[in-house]
């Protein structure tokens, strides 16, 4: 599965970056900006006497190779990414710390296309895992500290009261707090053209008015393929991601099954580089049962002739070799046996 999900996204020309589980922590944190301080799970290095640090999303290291390693390399620069990461925190839905995160990071712009390219290669991906009935739900992450900053003022501390309510969507506390600006913003999330239509009911809002022309842009662009939502104060799990955000649902799979958006990368020399990018969390797939091949699993009886085994491995087939008379094919888990030169299909035993 992870194989099928990283190969679709190779095809959109991302390059594949494999970088390490465990970094040195110092390495790891501070590579993208408004990241926060992460719970990680951390050990000393007994040889360099550092902190190495279990990584919790891939992200980060992508940005760390676009600033070093690929520091050099022209612009856009796409990279793809898959294997496990660590969470110290686990949630209901996902108990296991260890997840699968594959991704792709399209780093040097992050404007509308870009969102619409990258959202265009998580879709894709998804549905060539098999995943239907697909759902996008935008939001815009730093909309409320913009519009705190410009149209709608608060003060640092009142920001930081109406943001906690806002994530609680405490609407009652919202209003007592002063918040009244910001209760329209609540209220309109929902179905995409609703949502917008309700938001642009708000006169004089600059930079609102402008990501709504983006998410009308984006929604113009997958109408029809999947389901959109816009809820423009959702912050959960957008830690460092600016302008424009999206998390991924899908029928039948529990929970987010991919998260992404806009973001910015600190260089060593302080310069700061828009990217784009998402990761997929395969998990949720796996378990889903999605994505199985017919098995191509084929019994070779002890004695077989190993040209005719190679000749099948060569297309395709995956051969498992008796090693004696007693060998049974069930228990090799093959639904064909090599009789000659060709696989035949072996009934199931009832
Ligand atoms: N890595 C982020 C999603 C993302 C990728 N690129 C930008 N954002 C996550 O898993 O939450």
């Amino acid at each position: 599965m992870l194989h099928r999900v990283i190969v679709a996204i190779g095809r959109n020309g991302y390059e594949r970056v494999a970088p390490p589980l465990a970094e040195f922590e110092d390495e790891l944190v501070g590579r993208l900006k408004s990241a926060r301080a992460q719970d990680l799970l951390r050990v000393v290095d007994p040889i360099s006497q550092r902190t190495l640090a279990l990584r919790p999303d891939i992200t980060a290291q992508a940005g760390r190779i676009a600033a070093t390693r690929m520091a050099h390399r022209p612009r856009p620069l796409r990279l793809a990414y898959g294997g496990p990461i660590l969470k110290l925190k686990t949630t209901q839905l996902r108990p296991e710390r260890e997840l699968i995160q594959a991704g792709a990071e399209l780093i040097g712009s992050d404007s509308v296309t870009a969102a619409i390219e990258v959202l265009g290669v998580a879709i894709e991906a998804l549905e060539t895992a098999g995943v239907t009935g697909i759902t996008v739900d935008l939001t815009l992450p730093d909309l409320i500290e913009t519009l705190a900053a410009g149209p709608m003022p608060l003060t640092p501390a009142r920001l930081e009261r109406v943001r906690e309510r806002l994530d609680a969507k405490d609407v009652g506390a919202l209003a007592a707090l002063d918040g009244q600006d910001y209760l329209p913003l609540v209220a309109a999330a929902g179905p995409i053209d609703r949502a917008v239509a309700r938001l642009r009911l708000l006169d004089g809002v600059a930079p609102l008015a402008e990501r709504l022309d983006a998410v009308e842009r984006i929604a113009a662009a997958f109408a029809g393929r999947v389901g959109l939502t816009l809820d423009p104060t959702e912050r959960h799990g957008f830690e460092y991601q600016s302008w424009i955000g999206f998390s991924l649902f899908a029928d039948g799979l529990s929970g987010e099954i991919g998260r992404g958006g806009s973001y910015t990368i600190l260089h060593a020399d302080g310069r700061e580089e828009p990217a784009m990018g998402f990761s997929l969390y395969i998990d949720p797939l796996v378990d889903a049962g999605l994505g199985q091949e017919p098995s191509r699993r084929v019994f070779v009886p002890a004695g077989s002739d190993p040209a005719a085994a190679a000749a099948l491995r060569a297309e395709g087939w995956t051969t498992i070799a008796a090693l004696g008379e007693s060998d049974d094919p069930a228990a090799a888990n093959c639904a064909f046996i090599l009789r000659g030169t060709t696989p035949e299909p072996l009934q199931p035993s009832s």
